[in-house]
């Protein structure tokens, strides 16, 4: 007797984009920043964007966390599509499950660095779990700075005080565009070492764009760009895997 044997799918995905297009520009001069990309990317997983400068990568990353509208396709933070939703739902698929770690670090000058670090909780008017922001803090090596104004700290700290207020709601997928790049090289090893323990431990997903070869070996999957396209998807790359790629891209 033949038997048949349930299947439950169960869907692992963080994030995805089914034939993402952003073309910036009028008609007479377009620039197709992004071309049809569909990709998924798991949760609990870290994943390095790579690619040579202009190849599409920020904008990528801005239509993914609902920064940036594309101009046609779909963008999915687990079941919300982004692209279809008006912008205050957008708002708050952002506030409830993204968080983001930029180059530019919009602190208030007034707060010091820990009411800086917690103001997003307490926007959302959530707890302030201790347990939390130490281990962040301390991943971050920011201990002894909290009572310090922007205007007391170094760039290279602002930069981590910037970076602790993204991780400390905890939030399920965390953008991050070059998170190294004003750090020293100890401290951003400790950033890269954090991030993977985030998605490790806690299955929180991270999406990183990097130059970077070295921070990209942290991650466990590289996507290379190409001209707004993912011409190559690399599993545990290292930094020889993706320099060596890269070169070969641009030859
Ligand atoms: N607001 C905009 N208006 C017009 N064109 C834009 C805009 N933003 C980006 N572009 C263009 O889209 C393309 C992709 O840019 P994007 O910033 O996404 O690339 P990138 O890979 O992140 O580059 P980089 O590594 O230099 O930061 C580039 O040709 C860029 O000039």
């Amino acid at each position: 007797m033949e038997r048949t044997t349930a299947v439950t799918v169960i869907t692992h995905t963080a994030c995805a984009t089914r034939h993402l297009t952003k073309i910036y520009g009028s008609t007479a001069e377009q620039v197709v920043a992004v071309d049809d990309v569909s990709v998924d990317i798991a949760r609990g997983s870290f994943t390095a964007i790579m690619g040579p400068s202009g190849s599409g990568k920020s904008t990528l990353m801005h239509c993914m966390a609902g920064l940036d509208r594309p101009t046609s396709g779909q963008v999915l933070i687990g079941d919300d599509d982004l692209a279809a939703l008006p912008e205050r739902a957008v708002t708050r698929v952002r506030r409830d499950k993204v968080g983001f770690i930029f180059q530019a670090f919009n602190l208030l000058p007034t707060l010091t660095a820990e009411q800086n670090i917690v103001l997003p909780l307490e926007l959302a008017g959530r707890r302030v779990e201790r347990s939390v922001l130490d281990a962040v803090v301390d991943s971050l090596g920011l201990g002894d700075r909290l009572g310090h104004r922007p205007s007391q700290l170094s760039g290279g700290q602002q930069q981590r005080v910037a970076v602790a207020r993204a991780l400390v709601t905890r939030p399920e997928v965390i953008f991050a565009d070059e998170p190294t790049g004003a750090l020293d090289q100890k401290t951003g090893t400790r950033l890269l070492d954090y991030l993977r323990a985030c998605a490790r431990d806690d299955g929180q997903t991270i999406i990183m764009v990097t130059h970077d070869a070295r921070a990209a070996a942290y991650a466990d999957r590289a996507l290379m760009l190409l001209d707004g396209r993912i011409v190559g998807d690399l599993a545990q790359p290292t930094a020889e895997a993706v320099t060596g790629f890269l070169g070969a891209v641009a030859a």
